[in-house]
């Protein structure tokens, strides 16, 4: 199955700003886009990155395993998210062996094993939807089938899949409805990242910790480590 990873390359995560500044934005970001390439590489598959901007896979502290540096090409499209996915998803000829995945670069907590629930899935469109109504990764089998994203693209897919007779399975899942977008999100990162993943480390590194002063769950920064990493 081809499985791609759109990114935004350049001035990524920007909800993220009032907690961390453009470098280490781009560098969370990219830690994160490793995580989930590590995962879908693991769990079988050889992932496209959809990058906004060209991009190189290694960049300054950030090591990419040998298997994934293998497994994982780029190819470049400026275009919005939703016309460079689309121009990507099985065509009239397909047949139910070209079904493309899409899988989002800021699932921080996914795993090999529920990617394998996803991609498994044998419903014309699987999608497993993010917090809030986002879409954070589908599988499309069905070449009638386009995406639009941004907004409560979760119904608008399950709209679309009506729309065109698909058949449609909606995977649960917590590690794929964890997209980290806003300060909040971070907590989760610190809560259940696995001590490989690249994302924790980096949150880590530049000084994030939970607070659970005040009785409820956030994070707070060590003021040293903040200097260093802007
Ligand atoms: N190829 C491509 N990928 C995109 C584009 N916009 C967002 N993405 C990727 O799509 C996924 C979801 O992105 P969002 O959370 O909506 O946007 P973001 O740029 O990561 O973060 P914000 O700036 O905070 O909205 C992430 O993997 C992004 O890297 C785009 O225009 N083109
Ligand atoms: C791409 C977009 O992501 P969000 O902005 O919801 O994180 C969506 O899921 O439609």
């Amino acid at each position: 199955m081809r499985v791609l990873v759109p990114f935004a390359a350049e001035t990524p995560k920007t909800r993220l700003e009032s907690v961390l500044s453009p470098a280490e934005r781009a560098a969370f970001a990219r830690a994160m886009l490793t995580d989930v390439l590590r995962a879908v590489v693991e769990a079988g598959h050889e992932p496209t990155i959809v990058a906004t901007a060209p991009l190189e896979l290694a960049a300054p502290g950030l090591e990419i395993p040998d298997d994934v540096a293998t497994a994982v090409s780029v190819t470049v499209d400026d275009r919005p998210l939703t016309d460079a996915v689309n121009a990507r998803l099985p065509d009239g000829n397909a047949t139910t062996a070209d079904a493309v995945a899409v899988v989002m670069a800021d699932l921080a907590l996914a795993t090999p094993d529920a990617l394998e629930r996803l991609l498994t899935a044998t419903a014309d469109v699987a999608i497993a939807p993010g917090r809030a109504g986002g879409t954070n990764a589908l599988v499309v089998r069905d070449p009638a089938f386009t995406v639009d994203y941004h907004g409560a693209s979760y119904l608008d897919h399950c709209a679309i899949a009506r729309k065109v007779g698909a058949t449609l399975e909606t995977i649960d899942s917590f590690r794929l409805g964890t997209d980290i977008d806003e300060p909040e999100d971070l907590v989760e990162v610190l809560v259940h990242g696995r001590e490989t993943d690249r994302a924790l480390a980096y949150l880590r590194k530049v000084g994030f910790e939970l607070d659970d002063r005040d009785g409820r769950v956030g994070v707070r920064r060590d003021e040293a480590s903040m200097t260093e990493t802007r």
